[in-house]
Order: C-alpha cells, then sequence, then structure tokens
C-alpha cells in the first residue's frame, strides 16, 4: 500500500493556481527532498500533504485513505510538521512545547502519563535540546528553536515526517547532525519529507529528491537521476556543473558563476 499518494493535486490561493497537478506515490519509508525556487510552490504543497490547505482539486491520501477523512488529532498521530522558523509571542518552555507533540495521544481532561514524558525526553535528547527544558522558547536562537520544533513533530509519533527548510537557520554541524537523524528515522519506519534550499545537503542525505517548478514537478528520483544539467537549468534558470562528490560518490552540484 502506498504510505503517501498525491492524485492530480491543485491548490489557488484566490485566484492564483499555485500547484498545478501534482502526481506522487511513495510506497516505501525514505528521505524524500523537494528542492525548485522560490515561490515555486513547495511550502504550499507540504500544507496541502499535511492537510492544512484544502485542494481545490486532486487528492491526499495517506496509508490509503483521504487526508480529509481523518480526524485532526489522528492526523497529528500520522503527520508531524516543522514549519520554517517564525515568531514567537508566547512564553512557552521549551518542555512544553515539545509536550504539546503528544496532544494526539492526551485524552481530554486527562494529563499526561509516564511515557509521555519518556518520549518528549528522548525527542529532546534526540535532538540535543534536552538542556533547554526550562528555557522559554523565545529566548533561543532561530536554530536552537528549530531543534525544539522537530523534537515537537517527533513526539508526535508521525508516521510521516513533513519538514520545512529545517536546516536553514542551523550551523553546518547542526545541518549534519539533523540530517543524520533524519536519515536514521527513516530507517527506522518513517517517511521523511524535507523541503531543502542546499541542493548538494539534497543530494548527500535524501534517498530521491523532487524538483519543483511554477506549482509542478519537474523530475523525481534518486538524486543521480535527477540533478542533471537540464533539470537544475530548468528549475532555477542557473547553468551547473555536474561532478561526482569525491567523499560520497553522489552528485555534486557546481552552478556557473558569471565572474567579471
Ligand atoms: N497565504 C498566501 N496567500 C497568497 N499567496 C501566497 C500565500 N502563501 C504563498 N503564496 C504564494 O504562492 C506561491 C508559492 O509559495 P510557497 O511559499 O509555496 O513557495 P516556496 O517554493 O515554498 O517558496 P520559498 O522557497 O520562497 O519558501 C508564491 O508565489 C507565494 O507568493
Amino acid at each position: 500500500m502506498n504510505i503517501l499518494k498525491v492524485d492530480r493535486l491543485r491548490f489557488s490561493y484566490g485566484e492564483v493556481e499555485v500547484l498545478k497537478g501534482i502526481d506522487l506515490s511513495i510506497e516505501r519509508n525514505m528521505v524524500l527532498g523537494i528542492i525548485g525556487a522560490n515561490g515555486s510552490g513547495k511550502t504550499t504543497f507540504l500544507k496541502n500533504i499535511s492537510g492544512y490547505l484544502t485542494p481545490v482539486s486532486g487528492t491526499v491520501s495517506v496509508l490509503g485513505k483521504n487526508i480529509r477523512d481523518y480526524s485532526i488529532k489522528e492526523r497529528a498521530r500520522y503527520i508531524g510538521y516543522v514549519p520554517q522558523d517564525g515568531v514567537y509571542d508566547f512564553e512557552f518552555t521549551c518542555y512544553d512545547i515539545v509536550m504539546m507533540g503528544r496532544m494526539p495521544y492526551i485524552k481530554r481532561f486527562q494529563s499526561e502519563t509516564k511515557q509521555d514524558r519518556d518520549i518528549v525526553k528522548e525527542c529532546m535528547k534526540a535532538t540535543n535540546t534536552w538542556h533547554f527544558k526550562e528555557r522559554s522558547i523565545r529566548h533561543l536562537s532561530g536554530g536552537e528553536r528549530q531543534r525544539v520544533y522537530i523534537a515537537r513533530a517527533l513526539a508526535q509519533r508521525p508516521k510521516i515526517l513533513l519538514m520545512d527548510e529545517p536546516v536553514s537557520h542551523l550551523d553546518i554541524r547542526y545541518q549534519i547532525e539533523i540530517l543524520s537523524l533524519v536519515r536514521d528515522l527513516a530507517s527506522e519506519g518513517l517517511l521523511v519529507i524535507v523541503v531543502l534550499h542546499d541542493i548538494n545537503l539534497a543530494s548527500e542525505f535524501c534517498d530521491e529528491i523532487l524538483i519543483m517548478k511554477e506549482g509542478q514537478m519537474v523530475a523525481c528520483g534518486s538524486p543521480a537521476k535527477v540533478l542533471t544539467r537540464d533539470n537544475i537549468m530548468s528549475a532555477f534558470s542557473v547553468d551547473a556543473r555536474i561532478i561526482e562528490s569525491p567523499v560520497s560518490k553522489k552528485p555534486y552540484v557546481i552552478p556557473y558563476l558569471s565572474i567579471r
């Protein structure tokens, strides 16, 4: 059975069509990277998969059932979402933020159990945020906050984890640490869909890459298959040379810079 199936998905903000008929079937757990130019529709696509936005036409199915037929609580048990960094007005501690990830499992008028507390601790340790547990989310750097939000999504114990540019605020060590964690999660049985701006990080860490352009899919497949000069030109209007990374043997994209 497909873990995720997207069928002729179309979405518009008002009159402006942003997703123009996307098809995607995923049958195994993996890390799927989404790359594409600014405004190509990557975030909008993730929000349609999560059920936050409703398509104009077409469907998104998770484990054989239309996402719209799940209750909000059920959806949160299947899909975790790590948003782009935003503005935080509330004085929640990091521990409370991660505990929010357990809400889909806590019954009304009940408080969290030892199991919930154990899962929160485990997820905070995995993302190296446990030492922030008493700190306010507002008093963290963008990268530290991002790791707390990843911990919250993991605490949902989802089947699909959607991540929107999760490493854009992180220094290189944490980029590698978080993407390595993401790889481990995928091999332990999670489908991770991650929007990345860094094509070479996508090449390094993703099993497959989906390239978007103007609300459509340019290509989808292994990094070796889709990271071609033609596809990079088509999606980003940039010429590039593709070499093999001497370390990982994955494609390494070097954009041509016009040097004056
Ligand atoms: N809430 C909104 N209302 C109207 N238009 C929107 C809204 N959100 C996004 N858009 C528009 O939809 C298009 C796709 O936006 P989206 O954020 O999905 O692109 P993206 O590929 O994630 O971009 P980026 O790489 O810059 O994050 C853009 O033209 C954007 O201006």
